[in-house]
């Protein structure tokens, strides 16, 4: 591997010379990264040495865009980049590892290399993110009473599985190696967690030395109230504050855990993350600019989270629980100096200017924002309820127990799953509809006999009422809103945690249908050739999709679907994320010129609607995203609040 910092060796020099030039190369074996507590700095090789740093996470960035992104971070003055490696991403199912495509972790690696970039890497096991279940993957909790993030015998087996794995991967790409990996994260802001079990994280921390070897940097971050829980001895401690936060207090705290060495802060937040239903959040330039003068000052190695956000693509979103369970939006935007479409933003100059002001900044300009494309209104077909496809979409068909069963139970990790039962009654009247104990998670959409009645939601006091005649079915399709990433002390599973009642009876006998949606979508054949002939519904989960070629020069551009209510996308069979036009403030989906088939060739675009199309099914391509619609109010109320004080329902404001 390319090392990062040393200078490239030039190509087919005359014989004599190499080995005089080999002389003054920093070899592997002279290659060091430590810190000097003597002088509270970092040696690079023997050489004082800070880093700048920038979080970029290659899982929310398409392959062909790493290299863009990582030149641009660079061209900004950072000679480091950060990022997570999430257990989830590259082990879809026990044993099976992916490390291909967007998921080649190696190839980011040299991208990071020949962006003159070293890395600060920090693979978990847990790395919150707001990231799907903060990258532990979903099928932990098939084992139903794990306890994760803990010295649990089945989850330290399993992560001692994981690591055994991945760490052999990157270990030749340590810094002291000839890589360019200077210092690598332990756990994430453990001291947030409950559990505070340091025998967990001293096996962690045996663990990387017994596979990593003893001359990489392992460090830890937390928050300044995380500290006690989260710092270990012989791991060097770091922290995490944004522009708002007292630097003064929280690095004295921090000297408390390190009185000597460089003071760190590894998560400098140049933003923040959006929920669904939430207002947009942003962080001004001066307030951001102003904390990271103050820290290069003070002589800090400063890491900013984020540099480049980028997108959750797919079900990857995460989601905290405050009060109430929400969500992360489909784009990480984060406000960050780098746009979610990779351009470089007025904050990216101002913080480029600081950066100079204390150290080399490369010469030349920084790229200027990518072409963006506006593309029709086009009008969808509706290819069919999905009730219509449920053979296709379970062709191994139901499975049937007498109470609901968990998608975790079922094998079932993202995405969608059916609930079917029958009426054993007439209900001539109509009769409330309902799932105690909240335990809808996340989002339940209600057919009887195939006409949709409504939506049950985590955390919501919805009232649904529904009728039927006896042998009715009774249908019930559950989506994943993305497991808790950070804040739970419970494990997030998913599904009908518990049987639904209708009026005072429980209902039981249950088939469960898992759901393959994006194996159907990626199917060449026209969805709307296979649904059986009837009257379709106005309303309730349905697809509808269209193609278009694009005749004029492409671009990076942006999904607009007024009028639409909730649901996914996929172009072209790729997963483009979630929508929620009627939540906000999410109303566009960023979509990478890449994803797109140029000149000529037909694009494909396919939308499952989970609740309400518009009366005409269009969507548009905008040459700019929208993400902060203003929300007036909320639909949002806690499970303990009345429900006559809730406030209106919320109205967009366009932009
Ligand atoms: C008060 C915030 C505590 C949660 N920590 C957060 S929210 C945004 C960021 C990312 O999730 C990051 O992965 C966390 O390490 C720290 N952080």
């Amino acid at each position: 591997p390319l090392s990062a910092m040393a200078p490239k060796k030039p190509r087919c020099l005359p014989s004599l010379l190499l080995p005089l030039l080999t002389l003054l190369l920093p070899q592997a074996d002279t290659r060091s990264f430590v810190v000097d507590r003597d002088h509270d700095r970092f040696l690079l090789d023997g050489v004082p040495f800070r880093y700048v740093s920038g979080s970029l996470h290659y899982f929310r960035v398409p392959r062909v865009l790493w290299a863009d992104r990582l030149f641009k971070m660079r061209m900004s003055g950072l000679n480091t980049v950060q990022f997570y490696v999430p257990w989830n991403y590259h082990e879809p199912e026990p044993g099976v590892y992916n490390f291909h495509g967007s998921r080649d972790l190696i190839a980011f690696l040299n991208e990071a290399a020949i962006a003159n970039l070293l890395v600060i890497l920090r693979p978990g096991p847990y790395i919150c993110a707001e990231w799907e279940m903060g990258g532990l993957p979903a099928w932990l909790l098939r084992k139903p009473k794990i306890h994760l993030r803990t010295s649990d015998p089945d989850f330290l087996a399993a992560v001692d599985s994981w690591f055994k794995v991945l760490l052999p991967k990157i270990y030749p790409w340590l810094y002291h190696n000839g890589g360019n990996i200077i210092s690598i994260q332990v756990e994430n802001e453990y001291g947030s967690y409950r559990a505070c079990d340091f025998s967990y994280m001293r096996h962690l921390a045996g663990l990387f030395r017994a596979l990593l070897g003893d001359k990489i940097l392992l460090f830890t971050t937390d928050g300044p109230e995380g500290l006690k829980c989260g710092s270990l001895q012989g791991l060097y401690t770091t922290v995490d504050f944004g522009p708002a936060d007292n630097m003064t207090k929280i690095f004295a705290r921090l000297r408390k855990y390190e009185p000597h060495g460089p003071l760190v802060n590894s998560e400098y937040y140049t933003g923040w993350l959006d929920y669904w239903g939430q207002n947009h959040s942003t962080r001004s330039i001066p307030s951001v600019t102003k904390g990271l003068e103050k820290m290069l000052k003070l002589g800090a190695s400063v890491n900013m989270y984020m540099f480049h956000g980028g997108t959750n693509f797919g079900y990857w979103n995460g989601a905290d629980e405050k009060g109430r369970f929400l969500p992360i939006t489909t784009s990480y935007d984060y406000d960050a100096p780098i746009s979610e479409a990779g351009d470089p933003t007025p904050k990216l100059f101002a913080l480029r200017d600081v950066i100079s002001k204390f150290q080399e900044i490369p010469l030349g300009p920084l790229p200027p924002p990518s072409p963006k494309m506006m593309l029709g209104p086009l009008t969808l077909h509706l290819d069919g309820d999905l009730l219509d496809f449920l053979n296709f979409l379970c062709p191994q068909g139901p499975i049937h127990s007498i109470l609901p069963m968990t998608f975790e139970a079922v094998k079932q990790d993202h995405g969608f799953m059916l609930y079917r039962t029958f009426l054993s009654y007439t209900v001539s009247k109509p009769t409330r509809f309902w799932v105690p104990n909240n335990r809808v998670h996340d989002r339940a959409y209600v057919m009887v006999d195939g006409v949709f009645h409504g939506v049950l939601e985590r955390n919501m006091k919805h009232k649904l009422f529904v009728m039927g005649q006896v042998g009715a079915k009774l249908d019930v399709l559950l989506e994943s809103m993305g497991r808790l990433s950070f804040g739970s002390n419970s494990s997030d599973f998913k599904g009908l945690l518990e049987p639904p009642v209708l009026g005072q009876t429980v209902l039981t006998e249950w088939l469960m249908f898992p759901l393959k949606v994006d194996k159907l979508v990626k199917w060449w054949f026209p969805l709307q050739l296979l649904k059986k002939s009837r009257p379709q519904n106005p309303s309730g989960p349905t697809f509808y999709s269209t193609t278009f070629p694009i005749l004029g020069s492409s671009g990076d551009t942006f999904l607009y679907l007024p009028g639409w209510t909730k649901g996914q996308v996929w172009i072209n069979g790729f997963n483009l994320g979630r929508y929620w036009t009627k939540r906000g403030p999410q109303q566009t989906l960023y979509v990478p010129r890449p994803l797109l088939y140029p000149r000529g060739a037909l694009n494909k675009i396919t939308l499952l609607e989970l609740e309400n199309a518009p009366p005409q099914p269009q969507i548009q391509f905008l040459d700019r995203p929208i993400l902060n619609s203003t929300l007036h109010r909320t639909y949002i109320y806690s499970l303990t609040a009345d429900v006559q004080s809730t406030p209106e329902p919320m109205e967009l404001s366009g932009h």
